[in-house]
């Protein structure tokens, strides 16, 4: 279970028939993976394109209807709202025509890409081929393609010029810190306290680094891998289909948001790999490189990373969130609320290693 909205064929149609000729939809059907948004697959056959795909993908963008059916990801988005949501479609629009691996979104006559189902935009999007990787699956190559996209991505926007920070920056990321104080283990408390004193310190030294467009949430399972012609079905896929999930994007610390990627891509449950790191880096920089300031603070830059999912995953947890009353009414949604505590081990691993 993770779709928070409900959605049919007969409130899908109208959306359809602004970007297909004679759109019938052959297959509808839920997607369980994510947390945040209501995904579905669905399944059409059309007479041909009534708009246009923005996508980065040359087979995505050349789509013809005519070959057969077409497989879409419709997106109700549950968390944003229209005026949230228009920079980061304008932003993936840019990522798609400087030709970043991203799906990127149908649009119909007039150009338009967000609809709107039970007072919630909508959007579809073109479905990756491939699939997300197991933790256990990844390797080097994978970490590198990673640190590509975000070295491309971040390389592209720099020069955003003053623009507010994501949501969730870092002076939330700090009161939401304060706030887990009521939840937390008691063994814990004293822990959580050292770090938010230690990420106190730091965090006017972190909001003077370079700033650019950013993901925001590039773990593992918001990319997509396909495999190569000679690789058997025991190897994992290895060729970076596209990157996916951009709804928790927008104006940040540029490194900020390869600390996230390096915790979820290069961790191996107790620590950072550093062949991982490595290649991370080395896509990365590959199109951008690090400055001295970010390269001093990267410790840092891990502990602010972890503490804003480690908040976030709290907040679901602790407070009347959409996760949490999904959760409670079917308890086999309980996916939809992570861990947090993962998420406190890299805090202290990052900040005080010994
Ligand atoms: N464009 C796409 N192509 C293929 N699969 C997709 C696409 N977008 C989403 N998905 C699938 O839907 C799942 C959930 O998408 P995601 O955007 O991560 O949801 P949420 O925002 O709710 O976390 C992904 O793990 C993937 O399996
Ligand atoms: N990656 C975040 C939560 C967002 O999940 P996603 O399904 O939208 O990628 C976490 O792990 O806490």
């Amino acid at each position: 279970m993770a779709a928070f909205t409900e959605l049919v064929v007969a409130s899908l149609q109208p959306v359809l028939e602004r970007l297909f000729v004679e759109p019938v939809v052959q297959r509808l059907q839920q997607i369980s993976d994510g947390i945040e948004n209501s995904n579905y697959l669905v399944v059409v056959s059309a007479q041909g394109l009534r708009g246009r795909i923005i996508s980065g993908l040359p087979d995505l963008a050349g789509l013809q209807c005519s070959a057969g059916p077409v497989p879409l990801i419709v997106t109700i988005v549950e968390m944003l709202d229209r005026s949230q949501l228009d920079p980061i479609v304008k932003h993936v629009a840019l990522m798609a025509n400087a030709g970043l691996p991203v799906p990127g979104m149908f649009a119909d006559e007039l150009g338009e890409s967000v609809f709107t189902h039970a007072g919630k935009p909508l959007m579809v999007v073109p479905m990756l081929e491939g699939r997300v990787l197991q933790a256990d699956e990844v390797q080097p190559g994978h970490c590198r393609a990673a640190g590509s996209f975000l070295g491309a991505l971040h390389s592209l926007t720099l020069d955003l010029g003053e623009q507010d920070r994501v949501e969730r920056g870092f002076s939330w990321t700090l009161q939401a810190l304060d706030r887990c104080q009521a939840w937390v283990e008691p063994e814990h408390g004293v822990e959580l306290k050292r770090i938010h004193a230690r990420l106190s310190a730091v965090v006017s030294d972190l909001e003077a680094l370079p700033m650019s467009w950013t993901h925001g949430d590039l773990f593992i399972d918001n990319a997509l891998f396909r495999g190569d012609e000679q690789a058997t079905s025991a190897q994992p896929p290895v060729q970076l289909s596209g990157i996916i999930d951009f709804y928790r994007s927008g104006p940040d610390s540029a490194a900020l948001d390869l600390a996230i990627a390096a915790n979820d891509w290069c961790w191996d449950g107790t620590q950072l790999l550093p062949d991982r790191i490595a290649a991370l880096f080395d896509g990365y920089e590959s199109h951008r490189s690090l400055t001295t300031e970010e390269k001093a603070l990267w410790p840092e830059l891990l502990g602010f990373a972890a503490a804003r999912f480690y908040a976030a995953r709290m907040l679901s947890l602790h407070t009347a969130s959409y996760q949490r009353q999904a959760a409670d009414a079917d308890p086999s949604a309980a996916s939809v609320l992570k861990d947090p505590s993962a998420m406190l081990l890299r805090m202290t691993t990052a900040l005080f290693p010994d």
